[in-house]
């Protein structure tokens, strides 16, 4: 499937970073991204130039609801705003991954370095998005729990594709990346980088100077955006399930292999694919594909990153 040299942009899912929802110790996440690392550096070995992107959905909001729990606690500790919980969650995670990425490779004897760059994505403030929250954060919780929070916190809290009930927040469109000269200019020199963690820190522009802003950007749109940007030939997009369907979690369940931009359009028309969970992930490949010809996208899962990469499973999303 990828076979000359191609630049891509891969971007692991926050969920599929916390593999089992109950278990969202640090040590969990170390283990998955060790697995994650090893199709990762294949591509790496086959000579293509990767840029990593991954989400921070569980990891922000449990960021944010540990310093509101301390803060309810005890009223003289802060409550850390999202801006910063999102650039400690690309903290974080980036660490995890490179981590796993650099082990991997000195175990195959492949000295390239890898690193994170805390990553300010601009947005627009006038976005309707910051009327709508619709970006699920945090962990899961039963419906009865999700009313409890909704009165004693004020969350806006809403079911999240058949698993349960999460904490939504705003999630407006990326409109560019602050640090993609930085990137561009690393991946050109050899180095692997990890960027738009968590979509990237949602910041304004307010008279050329940059605020961040409370929101949680979809790190699938972030993604598409710097491979945009980065003039990339191939998305790939890994979560937690093989491959897309339609009718998704009932008796007619379709998975698909392969699907066409018009083919794309009209599954979303038809309301297939869930807000805040595959449904980005549909709209940035598609736009990804979209952009250029030759341009291509893939979604599948973290387990099955190396048969999806090689054509053997996962969806493609082709023009
Ligand atoms: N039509 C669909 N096909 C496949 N999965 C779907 C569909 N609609 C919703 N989903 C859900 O979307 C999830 C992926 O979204 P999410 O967990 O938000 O991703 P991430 O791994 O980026 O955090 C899948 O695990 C699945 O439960
Ligand atoms: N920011 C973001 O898109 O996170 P997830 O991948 O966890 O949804």
């Amino acid at each position: 499937m990828v076979n000359q040299k191609s630049r891509i942009v891969l971007a692991l899912g926050g969920n599929a970073l916390q593999a089992n929802p109950k278990d969202t110790r640090a040590e969990a996440q170390i283990v998955t991204a060790a697995q994650t690392a090893k199709p990762i550096v294949d591509l790496i070995e086959g000579g293509h130039e990767l840029i990593l992107a991954h989400g921070n959905g569980p990891q922000v909001g449990q960021i944010v609801g540990t310093y509101e729990s301390a803060a309810a606690g005890n009223p003289s500790l802060p409550v850390m705003p999202f801006p910063e919980c999102g650039a400690m969650s690309q903290g974080y995670i980036g660490y995890h991954l490179q981590q796993a990425v650099r082990q991997e490779m000195v175990n195959r004897g492949n000295h390239k370095s890898v690193a994170t760059i805390v990553t300010q994505v601009v947005v627009d403030e006038k976005d309707e998005a910051f009327k709508n929250p619709t970006k699920p954060v945090g962990s899961f919780f039963t419906e009865e729990e999700a009313k409890v929070l909704e009165k004693e916190k004020g969350y806006t809290m809403k079911e999240d594709a058949g698993r349960g009930w999460r904490r939504v927040v705003a999630s407006p469109i990326p409109v560019d990346v602050v640090e993609a000269p930085v990137v561009k200019t690393l991946v050109e020199a050899g180095h692997v980088v990890i960027t738009v963690g968590g979509g990237g820190v949602p910041v304004v522009n307010r008279n050329g100077s940059l605020e961040g802003i409370p929101a949680v950007i979809d790190k699938d749109f972030a993604s598409e955006k710097i491979a945009e940007i980065l003039d990339a030939d191939f998305l790939i997009i890994l979560t937690a399930v093989e491959q897309v369907a339609i009718n998704f979690n009932t008796p007619q369940q379709k998975n698909l292999d392969r699907i066409t931009i018009e083919e794309a359009k009209k599954y979303i028309e038809e309301g297939h694919f869930a807000p805040g969970s595959m449904l980005p992930k549909v709209k940035a490949a598609l736009k990804f594909v979209e952009s250029k010809p030759g341009r291509r996208a893939l979604i599948t899962s973290l387990e099955k990153a190396k048969e999806g990469i090689e054509g053997k499973t996962g969806t493609i999303i082709v023009a």
